[in-house]
């Protein structure tokens, strides 16, 4: 076997509320590793997946690590033959970017096999068609963040036009993930085609407000901004124990909390790590009376997106 590189990604929470396809931030240590290396064959394949249980294609046109290295090698015009191994560290269909961080480290690994042609911006668009096949549409608010780390806004689709944002000081993110899956793809059709003028000045007036926090490091701001009028209202219905969750950690002084993703993990933001932890705890008392299974992590924002783990 020849050389192999190998890079990991991170878990992200897309639309954070306010910006609906167009805001996401990376999260620390969950995520997932893929390998590259040469092959002879002249063919892209994926030679292997651990920890999916099965359940993810291995045809190069459908697993999300080929479909991005393929648009890599689509635009070096390359026909170079690479074999992919995936460790599968993020459950599916759980809101965390699952699809995502899967091009995100296939073609981290894969620039540095070539040579490093790109830069990591430029590594994003071929992740983007990666979602496109995993959920039918081409978002970038998850492979950005995973990609490039901490809080990415896409400012525009066409041409792609990205702004790394900046961390506030101590702020940590709680993930709750309830034992459900929920495919991207059906959490989209569930959205309504058309907003209120209204509904629209609310969701200008918060992702702008939650932009000015982050420069102004501001968190009550920040948690004023944390409102989402566009697709909350019509997801949170599939996500049982999302209002509930909401309720009980009003009072412990977190920044406020979200679908992440398309769901059905919850996020919640908090202005220190107890604070975080606090409302972890918070969320399996909500979870344990619902009788529905939970996995809980506190993180930092990731501030590194993906990286080379060895070569
Ligand atoms: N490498 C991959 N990792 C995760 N999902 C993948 C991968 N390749 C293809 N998929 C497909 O993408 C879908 C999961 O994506 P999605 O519903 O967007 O989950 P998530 O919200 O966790 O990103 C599944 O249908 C899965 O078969
Ligand atoms: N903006 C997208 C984000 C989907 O994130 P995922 O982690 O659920 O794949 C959407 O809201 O549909």
């Amino acid at each position: 076997m020849g050389q192999s590189v190998t890079a990991f990604a991170p878990a992200t929470v897309a639309n954070v509320s306010c910006g609906f396809d167009i805001l996401g931030f990376a999260i620390d240590r969950l995520g997932d590793k893929v390998s590259v290396s040469f092959n002879q064959e002249g063919i892209l394949r994926v030679t292997g997946i651990e920890g999916d249980e099965g359940k993810l294609p291995l045809e190069p046109e459908k697993n999300t690590c080929s479909v991005a290295i393929q648009a890599m090698l689509n635009k070096l015009g390359s026909k170079q033959g690479i074999d992919i191994f995936l460790e599968k560290g993020l459950p599916l269909g759980s809101g965390m970017g699952s699809s995502a961080a899967s091009a995100a480290a296939a073609l981290e690994a894969a620039n540095v096999l070539l040579g490093n042609p790109f830069t990591k911006e430029e590594l994003v668009p071929f992740a983007m068609e990666s979602e496109r096949i995993a959920c039918g549409s081409a978002h970038a608010d998850n492979v950005a963040p995973s990609i490039l780390g901490g809080f990415v806004l896409i400012r525009d689709y066409d041409p792609l036009d990205m702004v790394k944002l900046p961390v506030p000081e101590g702020i940590f993110c709680t993930l709750v993930h309830p034992h459900i899956e929920l495919k991207t793809s059906d959490s989209r059709s569930v959205l309504r085609k058309q907003i209120s003028l209204k509904e629209s000045v609310m969701q200008s007036g918060n992702i702008a407000g939650f932009i000015a926090a982050l420069y102004k490091s501001d968190l009550a701001l920040l948690s004023r901004s944390l409102k989402d009028v566009i697709a909350e209202p019509s997801r949170a219905l599939l996500i049982p124990g999302f209002y509930e969750l909401r309720d009980a950690i009003k009072s412990i002084g977190s920044l406020g909390s979200g679908i992440s993703g398309s769901g059905p993990t919850i996020f919640v933001l908090s202005p220190n790590g107890d604070i975080a932890h606090e409302a972890g705890e918070k969320a399996k008392e909500v979870f344990q009376k619902i009788g529905l299974g939970v996995d809980v992590y506190v993180s930092e924002v990731n501030k590194r997106g993906a990286f080379i783990v060895s070569r």
